[in-house]
């Protein structure tokens, strides 16, 4: 559902991805791990169709994210790292926006918002300017906004990040519950989400893909920092 074919990013000489190859299979919630600046957002944008990739192919359910973007778009949600776009707009505007942007008529747009309003709790801060509200629900309006086409694959680049514990406890169980039905891409820093929901771990370092396999072989519980800390300073997992 989620291809990465050679996926490589450079800016001028410096390569930010470079030859990234993984597949996340239908069902499956695949954890992105990496270092801070290991090239996850970058190789995230590029399998979204947000950036262009300088080598290589994106496809989402099939659909080359270049040359058939629209189709793949729609079958995708994604959850930018910096939460949702269009700061200035409320809730209530941005999903109306997105609604139309994406086609929806109006009793479809008056279901679907509806819905997504009650899976990320926005009921309270609906008509109040998102850059006003505070990081956890900044963080849900972009999740809205990436459920809002309910959507069967989502790639969503590090939810749970400057949450405080309840915000991401309410964050995982919503993940946990879109995992039953999804395909997700989630990167994260925070290995015990990983050891909690991940069936699998793509690890990259300063841009080159360093581990693709199951939680269980990359390191026993509670010592996932360890394999992280080996694989991230060019040792390799046995
Ligand atoms: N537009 C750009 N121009 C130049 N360099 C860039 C650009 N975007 C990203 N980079 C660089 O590419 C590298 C990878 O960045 P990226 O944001 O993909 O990392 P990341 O793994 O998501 O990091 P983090 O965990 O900190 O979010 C970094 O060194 C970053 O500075």
């Amino acid at each position: 559902m989620i291809e990465a074919v050679g996926l490589s990013k450079f800016y001028g000489p410096f390569a930010a991805a470079r030859d990234i190859s993984f597949t996340v299979n239908e069902g499956e919630l695949v954890a992105f791990l990496g270092p801070n600046g290991a090239g996850k957002s970058t190789t995230m944008k590029m399998l979204t169709g947000y950036i262009a990739a300088s080598e290589g192919e994106a496809r989402i359910a099939g659909h080359n994210m270049l040359s058939d973007r629209i189709e793949g778009s729609k079958r995708l949600g994604y959850l930018p790292e910096n939460g949702p776009l269009y700061p200035e707009m409320t809730p209530a505007s941005l999903l109306e926006f997105f609604a139309d942007a994406r086609g929806m008529g109006l009793r479809e747009r008056k279901q679907h918002v509806e819905r997504v309003v009650e899976i990320c709790d926005l009921s309270t801060v609906m008509h109040k300017a998102t850059s006003k509200l505070s990081k956890g629900f900044k963080q849900r309006v972009g999740m809205a906004q990436a459920l809002l086409h309910d959507p069967d694959v989502l790639i969503l680049d590090e939810p749970t990040a400057g949450l405080d514990p309840n915000q991401i406890r309410g964050v995982r169980a919503t993940m946990a519950k879109l995992a039953e039905t999804k395909t997700i891409l989630l990167s994260t820093h925070i290995l015990q989400e990983v050891e909690a929901m991940a069936t699998r771990v793509v690890l990259i370092n300063e841009g080159r893909k360093v581990y693709d396999g199951t939680v269980d072989d990359l390191g026993h519980k509670g010592q996932l920092d360890e394999a992280f800390h080996k694989l991230t300073h060019g040792e390799i997992i046995s």
